[in-house]
């Protein structure tokens, strides 16, 4: 069992359940990046008439303001974000510092498989009361790469084949999976599906990822 935390875990040498996308802490930044998911969401749900969003507007302003006027050159932040060899905490799936990501927790399984369960709202929604296409296929694709990290390989998605078997619930649990199936060279063949609880498959993937990954900034 590997207590590196530079060391990424895999399926041989870690236990079924473990958690491998970075854990929410309660840190100020992780704090900031849930209320402003909330935000975004509650935009989405509030009353747009009576909810006076003329002052919303000018708060949120003011916010992005001062949180701009701290930003660091883009490569000095570029650094800093990929400090280490562990994983991240900004990507828009999982990152608990992405306002974007719902974010989506995912644990290894001792069958080689990784899992996790979301429940998506109003910011994620394609079709009436159903999630975005490309939102479910983001999913996917950082799910993927997830189950290869927990099978031992890493690289790029050169080709994510999605099949849209149903619409996707928003509001109610949904269940991604994904596992490494065959690997030939660089050549790695990755399946995932979400499913909502009653395990009715609404979204399936097949994938091939070339191991050559982007470096870290240093
Ligand atoms: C966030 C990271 C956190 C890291 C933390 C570490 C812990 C891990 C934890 C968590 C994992 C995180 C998970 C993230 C997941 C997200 C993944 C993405 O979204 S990746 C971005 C989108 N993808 C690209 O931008 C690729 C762009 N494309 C490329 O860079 C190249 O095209 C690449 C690397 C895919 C291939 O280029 P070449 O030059 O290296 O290789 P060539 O020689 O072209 O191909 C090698 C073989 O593969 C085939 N091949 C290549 N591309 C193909 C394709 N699209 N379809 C079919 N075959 C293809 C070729 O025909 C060749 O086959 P023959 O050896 O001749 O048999």
């Amino acid at each position: 069992m590997t207590s590196d935390p530079n060391i990424h875990p895999t399926v041989d040498n870690a236990p079924d359940g473990t958690v491998l996308t970075s854990a929410p802490q309660d840190t100020a930044i992780d704090r900031a990046a849930a209320a402003a998911r909330r935000v975004v969401d509650a935009l989405l749900r509030t009353d747009p008439v009576n909810a006076n969003l003329e002052r919303v507007a000018e708060e949120l302003d003011s916010i992005a303001a001062h949180l701009e006027e701290h930003a660091p050159e883009v490569e000095d932040r570029l650094i800093d974000m990929w400090h280490g060899e562990g994983v991240t905490r900004h990507d828009p799936a999982t990152g608990p510092e992405n306002a974007l990501a719902p974010p989506l927790v995912l644990a290894g399984r001792a069958d080689g498989s990784v899992e996790g369960v979301v429940q998506l709202t109003f910011p994620y929604q394609g079709p009436p009361g159903h999630v975005h296409g490309g939102v479910a296929a983001l999913l996917l694709d950082h799910t993927l790469g997830v189950a290869n990290a927990w099978a031992g390989r890493s690289g790029a998605t050169a080709q994510l084949n999605v099949r849209y078997h149903r619409p996707t619930p928003l509001f109610e649990p949904l269940t991604i999976c994904g596992r490494l199936v065959s690997q030939e060279g660089r050549k790695i063949n990755t399946i995932g599906e979400i499913k909502t609880a009653d395990g009715t498959v609404c979204v399936s993937v097949e994938a091939l990822f070339i191991d050559k990954t982007v470096p870290r900034p240093r």
